[in-house]
């Protein structure tokens, strides 16, 4: 665990911060010291996850916003800067998912995992990255995709698809914004239990063990794991990292090798 006072005076937009891995990061960065920002659709999940950084001694906004929109993103950059005066960090969370053959998948079911997942991650780097190259400042952008990004993901193609988007955005930008001192780094985690995510790929128990058969480490992964990590690539720690790819995943996209049963 990083020491409390790791990201003191900073200031950090979240999306998707209001459930799951996004809310696990809040909570994480505000006990560092950070002030968070908590974007999505809902805003009372917005607004239960203020309450609970409050309670525990931190300072939350909660700005609703839908990223496939570059209004309210503007706009989510816009309240963060009247209200905390800058912006360090940008989490790229917010994401979309379920399960369906391609070749029954809609074009509405397409373009809205594709728009939640790659067009609205453009839209807040781009918003976020205006801002600290008019001030002539850095920052730090983490994007978190999903290991699919490389392995594809039979059964999410849009999601795979748009993960795999944010990949090469994290690479290209990277390179692109290093002069401008911003950092762009990804978490890929694997299966995360407690999350949004559940309901939408393991909704019974049968398929979540399912899953988890096919993990070396032999369970799911925790919100608090990948918060820990996301704090520390967003940190000074990791000030000489960018363009990477932080997997978390208990092993999973290895696979579990072929000889087992041989011996
Ligand atoms: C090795 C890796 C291990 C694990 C990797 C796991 C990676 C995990 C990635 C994740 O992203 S988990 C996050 C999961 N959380 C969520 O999905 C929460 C947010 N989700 C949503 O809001 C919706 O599910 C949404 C559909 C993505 C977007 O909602 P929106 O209100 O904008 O869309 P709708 O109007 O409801 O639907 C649009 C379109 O999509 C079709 N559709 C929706 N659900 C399904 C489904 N289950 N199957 C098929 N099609 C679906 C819906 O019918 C609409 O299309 P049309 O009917 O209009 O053609
Ligand atoms: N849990 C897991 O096993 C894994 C998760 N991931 C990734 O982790 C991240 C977090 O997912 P997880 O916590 O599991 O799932 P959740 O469903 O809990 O989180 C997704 C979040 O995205 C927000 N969101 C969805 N659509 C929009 C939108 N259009 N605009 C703004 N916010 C939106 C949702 O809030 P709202 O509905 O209020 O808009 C929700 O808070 C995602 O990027 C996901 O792809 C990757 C690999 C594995």
């Amino acid at each position: 665990m990083l020491p409390a006072g790791t990201l003191a005076d900073r200031v950090a937009i979240i999306t998707g911060g209001g459930t799951g891995l996004g809310k696990a990061m809040a909570l994480e960065f505000a006990r560092l010291g950070a002030r968070v920002v908590l974007a999505s659709r809902k805003q009372e999940n917005l607004e239960k996850a203020a309450a609970e950084i409050a309670g525990r001694g931190g300072e939350a906004l909660v700005v609703p916003t839908d990223v496939r929109d570059p209004g309210q993103v503007d706009n989510l950059v816009n309240r963060t800067l009247e209200r905390f005066g800058k912006i360090d960090i940008l989490v790229n969370n917010a994401a979309g998912n379920f399960v369906c053959p391609a070749e029954e998948l809609s074009v509405n079911g397409w373009n809205a995992v594709v728009n939640i997942v790659l067009n609205g991650t453009f839209y807040c780097t781009r918003a976020v990255a205006r801002h600290w190259i008019g001030q002539g400042r850095g920052g730090n952008i983490l994007n978190i995709i999903a290991t699919y990004a490389w392995t594809g993901g039979p059964g999410t193609v849009h999601s795979a698809a748009a993960k795999a988007g944010v990949l090469a955005m994290t690479r290209t930008l990277a390179v692109e914004w290093a002069p401008r001192g911003i950092r762009v780094n990804c978490i890929a985690p694997g299966p995360v239990d407690g999350t949004g995510a559940a309901p939408q790929l393991w909704p019974t128990e049968e398929a979540r063990q399912a899953v988890i058969q096919a993990v070396p480490l032999g369970r799911m992964g925790t919100p608090e794991e990948i918060a820990h990590a996301a704090a520390y690539l967003v940190s000074d720690y990791a000030g000489f990292i960018t363009g990477e790819v932080l997997t978390i995943d208990g092993g999973t996209w290895l696979g579990r090798g072929l000889f087992k049963g041989s011996r």
